[in-house]
């Protein structure tokens, strides 16, 4: 199974979740561009499961290896120059992999490279699956999970697909869209662009919000560091004992993840479907678990006069023009203003609950009851942090590519 999205970067995640590996195409970066490989892992790791109480339990080390269209870089090339892969660094004996075909042995040294370089248009990337345990879904292809895919699954796919581990429906598959993403924030980190979110609510919860006015990247890094980002400890606090009474009760919890992009320049989307609403929406939209997302004051907006709504322009002391208030969230008519981003998603409770639940038996076609095993994250919404800076680092490089090139 493959899914794709992007028009100047096209990004294909492939794989499921108890296959031997998953991972990532990716179409459309400039050739010489440097990874710091060192940072991808780091960020990578941020998503990673088996790491928190909040997370499920299923450990995995989530090291992307580089499969194709990427060579080690050893630090003496100008990146600009280090496409031509003479230039490459040899010393791994791995120089670049600039054709298409996928190496599925032994990663060698370039999968520990400090640094890579693109070689080709497309590179590509996996990650090995190696904590895998297909006997708790055991029964579910009769018996589908309630909120989860297993049931739409088998109305689309019949009943051959692997769907162990919510197949390639399974969040596992925000492991290689971290990879694109952790790319992409690299790539708009050297344009001065930082993007950060953070937990804006769990179960009705609800952390201070950002400044959408005077937001900074600083804080923006500061929430990156964060293992439970959020502004306000105290609702942190209520917030982590919230997603451990659910777990303790044999539930879960939902919760609203908000994202911000500061340094964006005005001037970036186009009208309709050419917005950057429109490049956005659709990556967030893949993100399991994801029913609702938000630009700026969102669904709040409905509730406001126009007089409150509007965003008053003002020039500043540089001469910038600004607005004093900002409810449209940094995008006008699908166009950045050069205002903050700020975009919320609403992630779901986790479905697959302890708990006792009615379903089907779609063998026997009778009514069942059933009880999911294995390891669940209590509350999708932590993890989905990093996840949502990557889906908006994607959205808005593909949208800078659109207008630049
Ligand atoms: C970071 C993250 C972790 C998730 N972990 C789980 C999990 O442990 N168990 C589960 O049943 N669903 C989990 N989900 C949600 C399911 O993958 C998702 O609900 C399912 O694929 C159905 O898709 P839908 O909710 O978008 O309709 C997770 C989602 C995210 C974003
Ligand atoms: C493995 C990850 O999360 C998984 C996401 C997931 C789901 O249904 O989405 C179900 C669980 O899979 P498993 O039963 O194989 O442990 C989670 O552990 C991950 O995010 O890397």
């Amino acid at each position: 199974m493959q899914s794709t999205f992007g028009k100047n970067i096209r990004v294909s995640i492939w794989g499921g979740s108890h296959e031997p590996a998953i991972g990532v195409d990716i179409e459309g970066i400039p050739v010489g561009t440097r990874i710091d490989m060192n940072q991808l892992r780091a960020f990578l790791q941020r998503r990673a499961p088996g790491n928190s109480p909040f997370a499920t339990k299923r450990k995995e080390p989530d090291l992307p290896i580089p499969v194709a269209g990427i060579a080690a870089w050893g630090g003496g090339t100008p990146p600009e120059q280090a496409g031509d892969p003479e230039q490459a660094d040899s010393g791994t004996g791995n120089l670049a992999s600039s054709n298409s075909t996928r190496v599925a042995g032994n990663p060698g040294a370039l999968a520990e490279a400090p640094v890579i370089i693109t070689t080709a248009p497309l590179i590509s990337f996996e990650i090995r699956n190696t904590d895998t345990r297909s006997g708790d879904y055991k029964g579910l292809r009769a018996v589908p999970r309630p909120g989860h895919a297993d049931y739409t699954a088998r109305l689309r796919y019949g009943d051959t697909l692997n769907m162990a581990g919510g197949g390639p429906f399974s969040a596992r598959m925000t492991a290689p869209l971290c990879i694109a993403g952790g790319i992409a924030l690299q790539m708009l980190k050297e344009k001065n662009i930082e993007i950060g979110a953070h937990l804006y609510a769990i179960a009705g919860i609800e952390d201070t919000p950002l400044d959408p006015v005077s937001v900074s990247a600083e804080t923006l890094v500061k929430l990156q560091k964060m293992e439970f980002p959020v502004l306000s400890e105290t609702a942190g606090e209520k917030m982590a004992q919230a997603i451990l009474q659910a777990k303790n009760d044999l539930d879960s919890v939902g919760g609203i993840v908000e994202v911000c992009a500061t340094g964006l320049p005005g001037g970036i989307g186009g009208a309709m479907y050419d917005g950057l609403e429109s490049y956005l929406a659709p990556i967030f939209f893949g993100i399991p678990a994801v029913k609702g997302v938000e630009f700026g004051a969102g669904f709040h907006a409905a509730e406001l006069r126009g007089s409150e709504n509007n965003d008053p322009f003002y020039y500043d002391y540089h001469g910038q023009v600004k607005t004093r208030t900002n409810y449209h969230g940094g995008i006008l008519g699908g166009i950045t203003t050069g205002m903050p981003l700020l975009a919320r998603l609403a992630f779901k409770p986790t479905p697959s609950i302890s708990r006792k639940q009615d379903s089907v038996d779609l063998e026997a076609h009778k009514n069942e009851t059933l009880v999911v095993k294995g390891r669940h994250d209590p509350c999708v919404a932590v993890r989905a942090v990093p996840i949502t800076e990557a889906a908006l680092a994607l959205g808005i490089l593909d949208c800078i590519m659109e207008v630049t090139k």
